[in-house]
């Protein structure tokens, strides 16, 4: 039995264990990057970087961190949170729900079969359901306080890649049938033309893995970002964000992730992905080579080897984190 005593972090070997996480899966080419948002294809798929942000603001990472790398899916917590404090747990259950689809994220056969016709607020429909729910005179002002709660989520101001948008904007009309297709149904809460541009939009933003595990340690630490010490969201929500994160943040392999790491994490077909560790911080990874769910490889790999060195899991009542 391992003695564990509420001893101050070890942050030197956290650095190693992240060096290390770095040089295990370096080399490791498995999977393509996404390619049908065709300036992602051109994304240099060598690109790989780690961070970890704690709760208190500390920074550790491996890698090419500096690369700036569109947000795409990740983006969807972030939306989520915004329009939970704006309508309320209860709305978010009732319009959107918190059902996962096991069915990829673009799904249309998912509409036809979920309750709520979304399923979930992670997943594309339910993504563009909940920035439609958003409050704002206009797209532009929408885009605005997105923009600016991001930001303030990562504790930097963010910018739009503007090449990923206007590269996704000529291609997603699969985006924009999904949100037809829910108009149709009564679940559409804008028009659905703007909605799927400030979708696009969102997906767009840039960011480093710093900045992604800084959003992510925000919602470790109550709502309260690590850098500027600003409560950008509220704690009473994190608890449901989270739970989503666990049960739908990884497409339809969200079950086998929450499986191998115990932790509520969310990935984006840019390549980041970001796991949150409640209380203590965020770990995010980049690199663009996705699996067949559209989940990075290397991510997901160096978060669950990190996670694991470190013994941290949700379930394990063990589980302090570093020793
Ligand atoms: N899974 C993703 O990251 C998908 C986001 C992308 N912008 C899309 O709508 O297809």
């Amino acid at each position: 039995q391992v003695e564990k005593s509420p001893v101050a972090p070890d942050y030197n070997k956290l650095q190693q264990i992240i060096d290390e996480a770095y040089k295990l899966f370096e080399n490791d080419s498995a999977g393509a990057p996404a390619d049908y948002i065709p300036e992602l294809a051109r994304v240099e798929p060598d690109l790989f970087g780690i961070s970890v942000v704690t709760v208190d603001g500390r920074v550790f990472s491996a890698g090419h961190v500096e690369h700036c790398f569109s947000i795409q899916s990740i983006s969807k917590v972030f939306t989520l949170a915004m329009v939970m404090e704006q309508l309320g747990q209860q709305a978010i259950l009732e319009k959107l729900g918190a059902e996962p689809t096991g069915l990829p994220f673009n799904s249309v056969t998912a509409i036809e079969q979920q309750a709520t016709r979304v399923g979930n607020p992670l997943v594309n429909a339910g993504a563009i359901a909940t920035t439609s729910l958003l409050e704002g005179k206009s797209a532009a002002a929408k885009w605005k306080n997105i923009l600016a709660f991001y930001s303030a989520c990562a504790g930097e101001e963010l910018e739009l890649l503007k090449d990923i948008y206007e590269s996704e904007a000529a291609t997603n009309a699969r985006n924009q049938a999904i949100a037809r297709l829910l108009d149709a149904y009564g679940v559409m809460y804008d028009d659905p033309e703007k909605a799927v541009d400030v979708y696009t939009r969102q997906c767009s933003v840039g960011i480093t893995t710093k900045q992604l595990a800084a959003m992510g340690a925000t919602l470790a630490a109550g709502g309260i970002n690590p850098f500027t010490g600003v409560e950008v969201m509220n704690a009473e929500n994190i608890p449901q964000i989270l739970s989503i994160m666990l049960s739908c943040g990884m497409y339809d392999y969200s079950g086998t992730w929450s499986y191998l790491t115990g932790l509520p994490a969310k990935s984006g077909v840019g390549g980041g992905i970001v796991a949150v560790v409640p209380g203590k911080g965020a770990i995010a990874a980049f690199s663009p080579r996705l699996d067949g769910a559209g989940n990075s490889i290397r991510a997901q790999k160096a978060i669950a080897y990190i996670s694991q060195q470190l013994n941290i899991n949700i379930f394990d009542p063990q589980s302090v984190g570093v020793e």
